[in-house]
């Protein structure tokens, strides 16, 4: 499969903290990639970079072959590319099949996106809260309505800043499910904290370290490493790990 973002040399630092010091990454089409890595380790700001809410204070991003290194989000966007930042985007006035609708009517014409909205709330199964104020709703719902907003245009990259955190058990299950249906037919980079979460969809991870990356490879590989475990895991995260 081929290469489809690139980071060459990424650095981003902050007064004189290096947040991001030379990373060099690669995904490619098809690939689900989660980034973990200890609190400060520079997983938010790499994201950051590669959503285009931050600048890189040098090095060199590149999507389907285009630089995007000094793009904003919205251009990223528009290239196919689906972004959930930590902070969520919705609109709490409006209920979820509105907040829907509005992102439906980005990508296509009113009756297509009707018949699109109905499709996405049976797909996070939210038909039936279709009509309630999204402010209403309890955080993991909320979590699903920004889910859908960021699918329902078929974005082929997909790039997910912690979609599970603060959700239950459950809530995360079904996050997990609605991810599956779209394994290998997207792409997508995913940060998050969920060990449980990312022991159930991780294939590649990449694990960072000091602003670099310590080591990419499958989550069992990862959890064996002693390396990654002296540096983040601990005993404790091997155990959350394993189960
Ligand atoms: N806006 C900022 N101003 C100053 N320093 C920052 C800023 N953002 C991040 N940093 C610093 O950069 C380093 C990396 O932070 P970053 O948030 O990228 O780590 P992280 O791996 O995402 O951590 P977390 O899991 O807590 O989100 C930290 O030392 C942090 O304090």
């Amino acid at each position: 499969m081929s290469v489809i973002l690139q980071t060459s040399d990424l650095w981003r630092t902050f007064g004189g903290v290096a947040a991001v010091a030379g990373v060099d990454f690669e995904l490619r089409e098809g690939e689900l990639r989660c980034l973990i890595g200890a609190n400060g380790a520079g997983k938010s700001t790499f994201f950051k970079m590669l959503t285009g809410q931050l600048k890189p204070t040098s090095g060199r991003i590149t999507l389907y072959g285009k630089d995007i290194t000094r793009l904003p989000s919205f251009a990223i966007a528009r290239m196919g590319v689906g972004i959930k930042t930590q902070v969520p985007n919705l609109f709490n006035g409006l209920s979820v099949h509105e907040n829907l609708m509005v992102a439906a009517r980005f990508g296509m014409p009113a009756r297509e996106a009707a018949d699109a909205v109905d499709a996405m709330l049976e797909r996070i199964q939210m038909t039936s809260q279709a009509r309630l104020p999204v402010g209403s709703l309890a955080h993991g719902h909320r979590q699903w309505v920004e889910l859908g907003m960021i699918l329902i245009n078929d974005p082929r990259l997909v790039l997910l800043d912690e979609p599970a955190a603060g959700m239950t058990a459950g809530e995360v299950e079904r996050t997990i499910a609605l991810l599956e249906g779209m394994r290998g037919k997207r792409s997508f980079i995913i940060v998050e904290h969920d060990m449980h979460f990312i022991r159930r969809i991780a294939e590649r991870v990449t694990v960072f370290h000091r602003g670099r990356v310590l080591v990419e490879d499958t989550m069992d590989e990862v959890v064996r490493n002693t390396e990654v475990r002296d540096a983040y895991l601990g005993s404790a995260g091997t155990k959350r790990a394993s189960t």
